[in-house]
This record gives structure tokens, sequence and C-alpha cells, in this order.
């Protein structure tokens, strides 16, 4: 079992603001990797400066690395390194796979989706879309990937719920285009088929295939259960929509492939992680957010219009009831007592929180948002 880490970042040249920031992080070292407890100022110094400094606390002596004593100098190559750029990129360099969660069984769009993110990745498949985020929050994987939206369906609400009621970050996006598949066992033919399993989104996007087919429609959780149930039960007059992957790992023949009434249906994913990325200028990035706001004409109107004013595009805006608070009661004097829905706003908007534009859009709107968190910010995936 590896051991809790509580590292001590310094970031700059601010001893006040190294020892400001605390964190919990796993530190990937050239020796075997395991969480660490790093503590001391890192910053921007090289490791040499780092062993010259333990030194000279230790013996109140200047002196040179290379004057040191061999038995010295391997224990000291033995402390820990001072944290780099590279240790917060998402596949760490010593070849340790990442560990990415997904709801579904193995061969499911979102374990496709974790591997178009982290090729190498170890996938952690998980029941529900909550286990996803527990995972992550149990250190017993390093990200979770989460359908957030699809093209034929519109958003996955449940997803926003759970991003509001876990503190996870969205550090990535992927988009996949899903190629659904017509699976059976070895030797079945189509017409042969009395009913198919899939995820219900599958069965909805391949409509006009299945009702030539003339077969009954059955929801399982995902895409891959469906394939794994036909398979390990021995199935013949069942049939799964799934992926090319799904009838490989099941032992199952394809049938037909894309049978999607529409060519691209893309299905968007959110990355998350324990801690969110450095935002950055230098290539396309997004901001979500989250916020509430008070009852009253043409609220909604100005918060959109701190993002128009300052030129930001909005990719996407949704709204949730407050499950907490689902109504709000409002008072007037000529007109009675009303009672409204009161509304969570997710928007999603084209800059990184590393541009000024976007910081001042937020400041603005956090005048009179009763409620707003940043849900993460992250590169566009511009692959499609
Ligand atoms: O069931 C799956 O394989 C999933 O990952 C959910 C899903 C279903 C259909 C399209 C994209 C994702």
């Amino acid at each position: 079992m590896a051991l809790e880490c509580v590292a001590v970042l310094g970031w700059g040249d601010s001893g006040s603001r190294a020892s400001g920031l605390v964190f919990n992080g796993v530190r990937n070292s050239n020796r075997t990797p395991r969480k660490c407890v790093c503590r001391g100022g890192f910053s921007g110094l090289s490791g040499d400066s780092v062993i010259k400094s333990a030194d000279n606390q230790n013996t109140g002596k200047s002196s040179n690395v290379n004057d040191v004593p061999g038995k010295l100098c391997k224990d000291l190559i033995s402390l820990p390194k001072p944290l780099t750029v590279a240790d917060f990129t998402v596949t760490p360099n010593d070849g340790t796979k990442v560990r990415i969660s997904f709801k579904g069984l193995p061969g499911s769009f979102s374990e496709d989706a974790a591997l178009k993110a982290y090729p190498k990745c170890e996938t952690v498949p998980c029941d529900e879309f909550e286990d996803t985020f527990k995972a992550v929050e149990l250190w017993l994987a390093d990200k979770a990937v989460l359908p957030i939206e699809n093209s034929s369906s519109g958003s996955i609400h449940r997803n926003y719920d759970l991003l509001l009621r876990h503190r996870l970050h969205i550090v990535g996006e992927v988009q996949l285009a899903a190629n659904f598949c017509l699976l059976a066992l070895p030797g079945i033919k189509a017409d042969q088929l009395k009913r198919v399993l899939s995820h219900p989104q599958a069965l909805a996007s391949s409509d006009i295939v299945l009702t030539q087919l003339g077969v009954a429609r059955e929801n399982v959780d995902d895409t891959a259960s469906a394939a794994q149930y036909v398979a390990s039960n021995g199935l013949r007059d069942a049939g799964a929509v799934a992926s090319a992957r799904a009838a490989e790992i099941y032992g199952l023949n394809i049938l037909a492939d894309r049978i999607q009434d529409e060519p691209d249906i893309i299905t968007r994913f959110l990355v998350l992680a324990r801690d969110p990325i450095i935002p950055r200028t230098d290539k396309l990035f997004k901001t979500s957010i989250v916020f509430t706001l008070d009852e009253g004409p043409g609220v909604l109107f100005k918060a959109l219009a701190v993002f128009a004013l300052r030129e930001i595009n909005l990719t996407k805006i949704e709204s949730r009831p407050q499950r907490k608070r689902p109504l709000r009661v409002v008072d007037d004097s000529n007109t009675g007592t009303a009672k409204y829905f009161d509304y969570l706003f997710y928007i999603d908007f084209e800059a990184s929180m590393a541009d000024p534009r976007a910081q001042n859009a937020l400041g603005h709107l956090q005048e009179f948002a009763t409620f707003l968190r940043v849900l993460g910010c992250y590169p566009m995936d511009a692959t499609l």
C-alpha cells in the first residue's frame, strides 16, 4: 500500500506563497514510484541546488556538491527530487500507467474515450458513475472519464449533478464518434435475432436498422455489458449493439457495422482529477463553471452579458433544478406569493482562466451570482 502524501509546493521565489499551497499528490521520481512526503521550497532550484542547501543546513558551512564524500553523495541522491512541470503532465514519464476509472465493462465506449485520451492507460471499470468519482477520491484511480453530452440525445443530466456533488476538477475533454455494431454469437445470422440488448442511447441511435430487423429492444447499463451477457449466456436469439472492441473481447461476430441512424454521433466525455491543471494561453482552453442567480427580470441575461461584453464564446449552457432547494418562494405585495423552480446554471466558455478576459468575466459574474464554482479549465479536444 502506498504512503499517503502531503507535499508543500513552492511556486516562484516567494517563500510565503510557497508555504501557502498544500496539496495531496503523487510525486514521480526516477526511483520506484510511490506516493512520497516532500517538504521544502522547490522554487526554481535545480536538483544540485537542493542538495547543496540541505548540506548547508546540516553543517552550517558552505560546500560544493562535488566535494562531498561518496557515501554522503549517494544518500543525497536518494533524496526526493524537486517537482517540475513534468510532474503535472497527464502521463508519467517513468512508464507507470495512469489509471482511469469509467462506468461500464471493458469494451464500452467510455473505455474507448479513456483510451483515446490516454492510449497507455490502465482502465478501472466501475458499476456506477458515482463509483468513478469515488475511485479517484480514494486514490484507486488517477482520473475518471465521464460522458457529459451526446450529439443525438443531449446532456447526461445525472453527471452534471455529480460534478457538483463531488469536488473533482475537470482537466480535459474527449470527443468520441461511436461506431455502433450489431453483434451476435458466431454462426448466428441477423434474421435469427428476436431481441437486441444495449445501452438505451445506442438502441435509440440505431433505430432504423433495429426496426428493419423487427427485434425487441432491451436496455442494459452499457453496451459492453450487452455483449458480455449475450456471449456468457450463449444466447442464440439475442444480439447486442456495441463496439468492435467489445466483439473482440467477448468473442462475438460483427453482423453489421456503423448501424447508427446518423453517420456521426459524437459523445463528449470529461476527464476528472483530484487536482486542477495549470491554465495556459498557448493553446485553446475551455472553462466550465456552475452558478446560481437571484430571481428577477433579466438576471440570466446579465449573467450571459459578462461573457458577451468580453467577446468570450459560450459553447454550452445547461440548467438543472436545485435538488436541495427546488422551490423559491417570492412574495409580492401586488401579485401575491409565487413559487419558482430554483436553478443551477452550468456554462462552458472558450477561454482559459489564465486569460484576463475570463478572470474579469468571472469577477463580474461574482458580483451578482449567489454561488459560483469553477469546475475546471482544460484544453479543448480539437481532434474531430
Ligand atoms: O454503454 C457504453 O458503452 C457507454 O460507454 C455509454 C455510451 C453509450 C453510447 C454512446 C456513448 C457512450
